[in-house]
């Protein structure tokens, strides 16, 4: 039996500030989320479940379309070496229940965090919960850069990651990079009992190769039964705006195509190095990245693409930092 779920720690950590985060910087860092009892049940239970072979091959999916009846489609998908995952939504609540793992069941079903975030950001209004374990055996296991849904494809709104690696050196990297345009990166370290939460169609991040003998990682994602407008059209960076002339960088439709431009070398190294030796699919992905980052700089004046490669990535300033700064508990 797991002892009974942190709520009261829960609800305190995931409350106001962390609203303010999420919706101006786009994600929010909360440490000491469940406490160790918590963290180290759920890591042997990832653990024993990875033993008993029933983890799979993390994939990455490309070239998303509409099929001929309307239904979205993707073109093919590449396996990264080393990534082992599981979605608990793919096991039925019988053999769930059955394979022994309290704490994932726990998780799984607990609505406190949900409840948490709603009241924190309202906006999103997130009703039901997946979840995904994930196992990363080293050797340079990572995550090329992604968003983790686009609106046209799931009602995906919201993402978190739990880290549960209290052994964690930076020699180990494995560091979740995120790209908050039109800020520079930020390096979250996968530390014990830590969660990220970010906004799932809007925050492009990417897993640094992480060198661990074993690095441990909860994705939950959160949906929404509608988009609220608001949820869809956070402007984000509000003190940014008062700056004349650069209201376009923080457009919510056009910020994820920019940001491929002036992050395209990252895209790259990010996929060679996912990959392993795969080398044709990896020169696959890389030649549809390079026609869709020259198709999208062709819309864009002379003028705007000399401003977007000078003077974007912004330097975190005061106001981005504290808002970015994790939010501790115990
Ligand atoms: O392992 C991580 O830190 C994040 C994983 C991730 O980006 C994903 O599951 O979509
Ligand atoms: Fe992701």
């Amino acid at each position: 039996m797991a002892q009974s779920f942190p709520k009261a720690r829960v609800n305190q950590l995931i409350g106001e500030d962390f609203g303010q985060s999420l919706e101006n910087v786009g994600f929010g860092i909360i440490d000491g989320l469940l406490g160790s009892d918590w963290t180290n049940g759920l890591r042997q239970e990832i653990k024993k479940l990875y033993d008993q072979g029933l983890l799979v091959p993390n994939k990455t999916y490309y070239e998303g379309r509409k099929d001929e009846n309307g239904r979205f489609v993707y073109g093919y998908s590449v396996s990264k070496p080393n990534v082992h995952e599981l979605d608990l939504s793919t096991i039925e609540l019988q053999k769930r229940k059955e394979l022994d793992i309290p704490h994932l069941n726990a998780l799984y079903e607990d609505e406190t965090i949900q409840k948490s975030i709603n009241r924190a950001a309202p906006d999103f209004n997130i009703t039901k919960l997946d979840i995904k374990i994930q196992y990363n055996a080293g050797e340079g296991g990572c995550f090329p850069m992604h968003f983790d849904t686009t609106t046209n494809v799931s009602k995906r709104r919201v993402t978190g990651t739990l880290y549960l690696n209290p052994d964690w050196i930076p020699e180990h990297g494995g560091q979740l990079r995120v790209y908050p345009f039109p800020y520079d990166i930020m390096d979250v370290d996968p530390l014990n009992d830590r969660l990220v939460l970010f906004s799932s169609h809007e925050t492009l991040h990417r897993v640094m190769p992480s060198h661990a003998p074993a690095r441990y990682c909860i994705t939950l994602w959160y949906y929404v039964d509608q988009d609220s407008p608001q949820s869809l059209q956070i402007p984000r960076f509000s003190w940014l705006r008062q700056v004349e002339g650069i209201g376009f960088l923080l457009n919510p439709n056009t910020r994820k195509l920019l940001s491929k431009i002036v992050y395209d070398n990252h895209w790259r190294e990010s996929v060679r190095q996912s990959f392993g030796e795969q080398k044709e699919e990896i020169e696959k992905i890389l030649a549809n990245h390079n026609k869709e980052v020259e198709h999208i700089k062709k819309q864009l004046s002379p003028e705007i693409l000399d401003f977007l490669l000078q003077c974007v990535p912004l330097a975190h300033g005061e106001d981005f930092l504290k808002l970015a700064r994790p939010i501790k508990g115990e």
